[in-house]
């Protein structure tokens, strides 16, 4: 049963009893480029209160550094040794978890974010943001080369889809032997300031049906974000939260990882995913409405 926090001493203590903080990013900080009211402050003050704050997102389409800039722009204090993205993951676990070859290309479903952290980890990239891939001109298979040197296809999030990125991700992946399938994120949806969108997950699944193989996903509720996190950042997993809007990712994520969880409201999950009589069984330690909820911190004495 998930504690649901109400009251100034029930944030207050949360507050003592975790030095390092987790957060997801959409639908937790921000949607899209909207933050979400009151976190700028929480965050503020979490630093204030010399917190850990890491930031860990599976929106594959920024790098490090590109959601550096995204942070500034709307004001968060943030460094790249604190932003973990799902791109990053995706690059760090092609190089240095299966250790694929350096002399293996990497076929990308996404955007220049996702291109940007293959590229610093080696890798030579096709697709992505490459304008004969970005193409609404139907496919000709009979037009098309397969690249022999290609040894993986990497799919996240991608607003520039097309048939044609879906079609070379599909040649590579049924006509090369043993080219990888990773998916940076299993997210079904994507929520934004004005709705919700289709998420990566959405986008790989399409991918998955044609080709009838599941990918690799690294991604959270996948530990290698975690494990990327622990390289560069020395945290007690005691004393550790992460703070999420989706069940299945965040939640799990954070409980596989040993931590303890924090459940907000303001981005995929609703209130009937977690009281409803389909509730999911993924059961978050805490709920609270909004990361906004622990604005009523600083009016406590620290
Ligand atoms: O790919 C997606 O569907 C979105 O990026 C999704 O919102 C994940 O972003 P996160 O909530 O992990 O920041
Ligand atoms: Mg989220």
């Amino acid at each position: 049963m998930s504690v649901r926090l109400s009251n100034t001493d029930e944030y207050v203590s949360l507050l003592d009893k975790y030095d390092t903080w987790l957060f997801d990013c959409d639908g937790v900080i921000w949607k899209g480029d909207s933050m979400i009211e009151g976190a700028v402050e929480v965050l503020n003050l979490l630093r204030h209160r010399n917190k850990k704050v890491v930031f860990v997102t599976n929106n594959a389409s920024k790098s490090r550094r590109s959601y550096r800039t995204k942070f500034d722009q709307l004001g968060v204090e943030a460094h790249v040794d604190e932003i973990y993205g799902s791109a990053y993951a995706a690059a760090v676990y092609l190089s240095s978890v299966i250790n694929l070859p350096k002399t293996k290309r990497v076929y990308v479903i996404g955007t220049s974010g996702l291109e940007e952290e293959l590229q610093n980890e080696g890798f030579f990239v096709l697709g992505g943001s490459d304008p004969a891939d970005c193409t609404l001109e139907p496919f000709s298979l009979e037009n098309f080369s397969l690249d022999p040197d290609v040894g993986a296809v990497v799919c996240g999030l991608d607003q520039m889809i097309t048939y044609t990125k879906f079609s070379k991700a599909f040649q590579y992946l049924t006509r090369i032997p043993n080219c990888h399938f990773i998916a940076t994120n299993e997210d079904s949806t994507y929520p934004t300031a004005h709705g919700t969108l289709p998420g990566g997950g959405s986008l790989s699944a399409v991918l998955r049906y044609a080709i009838g193989r599941d990918p690799v996903c690294t991604g959270k509720p996948q530990q290698v974000m975690l494990d990327c996190i622990k390289a560069k950042v020395s945290y007690d997993p005691t004393r550790t939260i992460m703070v999420g809007d989706r069940l299945n990712t965040d939640i799990l994520f954070g409980q596989t990882g040993g931590l303890d969880t924090l459940l907000v409201l303001t981005g995929v999950t609703t209130e009937n995913d977690i009281t409803g009589p389909d509730a999911s069984p993924i059961v978050p330690k805490f709920v609270t409405n909004s990361i906004g909820d622990l604005r009523v911190i600083s009016t406590k004495a620290n």
